[in-house]
């Protein structure tokens, strides 16, 4: 869709969703598929599919739907019966899907994906071909992370993550995310004070939020994940609609439920997206306020004049984050210099630098193009 999605309304004629299903929303507490719940998302989902729009389903659960199967009391913590029960439930969660989907007409496509498919750049043109193909074929692609074969270094962990990533991969006009409570509260819902947050326009409305109690035993990520999912998706221009599966067919339908996440930016390329989301940072860039300003307001570059100090030891090139002197991080980059480099330059104008240590060290230390203002201090558009 060439217009954004303003407001929820706007669902009902999205072009392509991201729909993000978790494990609780799609299993009994026993560790078996529900599939009622299951039946239920796939005939809202086929509807959207077939009357507006293309849909691409983020499913998690297959961990959960193996624990009955495989007589595991609880969801595994260790990695090595992780991948095994990954393996065994998203063979059934595909199974169901497949026939669900079938009663629309709709064939149904597995893709896995680890997080180096969604953020390097040659695979994330694979995956992103794959994807397209699917979708002008007219097939359902159903997502979720490869966890039989990811190891911890390299997963994720949560889906919610990956939707967001996926939402920015296929150009998505929103990404909706489902759990099981009907929008995010200002404390755990089961709290007597808290209260439903319907809108969020910035990222600075949330930060202090209680989201950390997790609701169910299955799940991953809880709120805290979820709330960073939605912060890289608006912050790369998708808005989200969080809420609970069982409003799935009011969420599609543009009614008025769940919290929506305003876009608080313009699409991200890729590779600010990788640094600002998943890059390691080798190190830390202390700047004074005149260069935060500059940074978080005027999306200028980073110049030696306004670095305070180099934490830790990186090289030219190298991830690293831009923070205040409160220690508050504002940015990250790839940085024009070394951290021994930065002890000479820091503070000095670019007279100043190539007097001293000759022209080709006067530059930027973080140069624009390679900069990544943190979500919550862009402004919003
Ligand atoms: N402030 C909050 N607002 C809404 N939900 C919250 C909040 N804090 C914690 N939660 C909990 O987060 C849970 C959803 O996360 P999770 O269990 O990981 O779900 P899923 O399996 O859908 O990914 C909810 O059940 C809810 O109890
Ligand atoms: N990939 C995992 C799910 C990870 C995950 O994010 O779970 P959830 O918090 O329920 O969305 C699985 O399928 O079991």
């Amino acid at each position: 869709m060439d217009i954004p999605l303003r407001q929820r309304s706007d669902i009902a004629k999205a072009a392509r969703v991201v729909v993000k299903v978790g494990s609780s929303s799609l299993t009994q507490p026993g560790g078996h598929l529900d599939v009622n719940k299951l039946n239920y998302l796939v005939r809202v989902l086929a509807t959207h599919r077939l009357d507006t729009g293309e849909v691409v389903l983020v499913s998690s659960g297959a961990q959960a739907a193996a624990m009955g199967p495989l007589n595991l009391p609880t969801k595994p913590r260790d990695l090595a019966t992780a991948q095994a029960a990954a393996s065994v439930g998203q063979g059934l969660l595909m199974a169901h899907y497949t026939q669900a989907f079938q009663i629309f007409g709709l064939p149904v496509g597995q893709v896995l994906l680890t997080a180096e498919d969604v953020l390097r750049r040659s695979q994330y043109r694979n995956a992103r071909r794959a994807l397209e193909r699917l979708l002008s074929l007219g097939v359902v692609p159903v997502i979720n992370e490869n966890d039989t074969v990811a190891t911890d270094e390299i997963r994720f962990g949560d889906n919610d993550r990956l939707a967001a990533l996926v939402a920015h991969l296929v150009h998505a006009d929103v990404l909706v995310m489902l759990t099981d409570v009907d929008a995010l509260y200002t404390a755990p819902p089961k709290l007597p004070t808290a209260e439903k947050i319907r809108e969020v326009h910035r990222f600075d409305e949330v930060e202090h939020l209680d989201i950390r109690a997790r609701g169910s035993a299955v799940g991953t990520g809880g709120m805290v994940t979820k709330v960073q999912a939605a912060a890289i998706a608006s912050s790369s221009g998708i808005p989200v609609l969080l809420t609970s599966a069982d409003l799935i067919e009011e969420a599609l339908t543009g009614a008025d439920v769940g919290t929506w996440f305003h876009p608080t930016g313009k699409r991200l390329p890729r590779r600010q997206l990788w640094l600002a989301y998943a890059a390691e940072i080798a190190g830390r860039i202390i700047v004074d306020e005149g260069a935060v300003r500059a940074i978080a307001e005027r999306n200028a570059s980073l110049l030696p004049a306004g670095v305070v100090r180099a934490e830790g030891d990186f090289k030219a090139g190298q991830p690293v984050e831009i923070a205040s002197r409160e220690g508050t991080a504002i940015a990250r980059g790839l940085s024009g210099y070394s951290s021994p480099q930065i002890g000479e330059v820091k503070g000095l104008s670019m007279d100043e630098i190539s007097a001293k240590l000759g022209e080709e060290l006067a530059h930027e230390v973080v140069h624009r193009d390679e900069l990544v203002v943190m979500a919550r201090h862009r402004r919003l558009k």
